[in-house]
């Protein structure tokens, strides 16, 4: 069974719809790059994964022992996340939050994990730094240690590059791939970055008047794939 299934889904806010009839599945190792216009429903459809929303139709189905709380989430930036007031350290050691039910305190394996992820997001020796005194691609880093520690198995990271320069863009890209390749964690991420979508990822889910699924090589020879990355400017070959 897929990591993930998603079936007939209508996904929005009370009774308003935002999107229909979206299919897709995540298989383990995938890496699934969700695109659309703004306004389309990416961050929405993100939210109903999660749990935060109740799905308007359809079902979100998990594979056995894995559920909405063990999905590492990297939500978009926002001013209340920037201004967090806690160290480095605080912040990537949260992403075990969920597992801690009642328990005040981490685990010695969830410290030594929380050095481990920091270590391979290369901001280790920012550990005790505050995480609102750091730059833009340093604390999307962060942050990507924090999702690895509340999951190993799938993480879904809303448009993780946005705002960051050419280099910051590059490094994060880097470490998503390596806990994707390395780590053996299924990606989904949010991106109006369609080159780094057609050269990144395994699948595409876009979204629209008519939900598009399947494989970044399909995406490319399909109608819908071909204009918009005319229109984005993405790679066609
Ligand atoms: N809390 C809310 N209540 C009602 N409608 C909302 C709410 N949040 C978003 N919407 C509406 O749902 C639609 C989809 O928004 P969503 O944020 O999911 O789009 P998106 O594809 O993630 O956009 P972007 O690319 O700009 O981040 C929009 O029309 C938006 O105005």
């Amino acid at each position: 069974m897929a990591l993930l299934t998603v079936r007939n889904l209508a996904v929005g806010y009370d009774t308003r719809p935002v999107l229909d009839q979206i299919h897709f599945t995540v298989e383990p190792g995938n890496y699934l790059c969700i695109v659309g216009e703004n306004g389309s429903g990416k961050t929405t459809l993100m939210k109903t994964i999660l749990g935060l929303l109740p799905p308007l139709a359809g079902e979100v189905l998990f594979e056995d022992g894995l559920s909405a709380r063990e999905i590492g989430y990297l939500p978009q930036q926002t001013v209340v996340q920037k201004d967090f007031p806690a160290s480095v350290k605080e912040v990537v050691l949260s992403g075990f939050q969920g597992k801690c039910g009642l328990r005040p305190f981490y685990l010695p394996e969830e410290k030594a994990f929380a050095l481990t992820a920091m270590e391979k997001m290369g901001v280790l020796p920012l550990a005790d730094r505050c995480f609102r005194q750091l730059s833009g691609g340093q604390r999307q880093r962060v942050l990507l240690a924090r999702a690895f520690c509340a999951a190993q198995t799938l993480l879904l990271l809303d448009e993780p590059v946005s705002g960051l320069d050419p280099q910051a863009t590059a490094d994060m890209y880097r470490q998503i791939a390596e806990l994707n390749q390395k780590d053996g964690a299924a990606v989904m991420m949010i991106t109006h970055d369609m080159s780094a979508a057609v050269t990144c990822a395994s699948h595409i889910l876009h979204l629209g008047n008519r939900p598009w699924f399947g494989t970044v090589q399909e995406y490319k020879n399909s109608r819908i794939g071909r204009n918009y990355l005319a229109i984005k400017g993405g790679v066609l070959s």
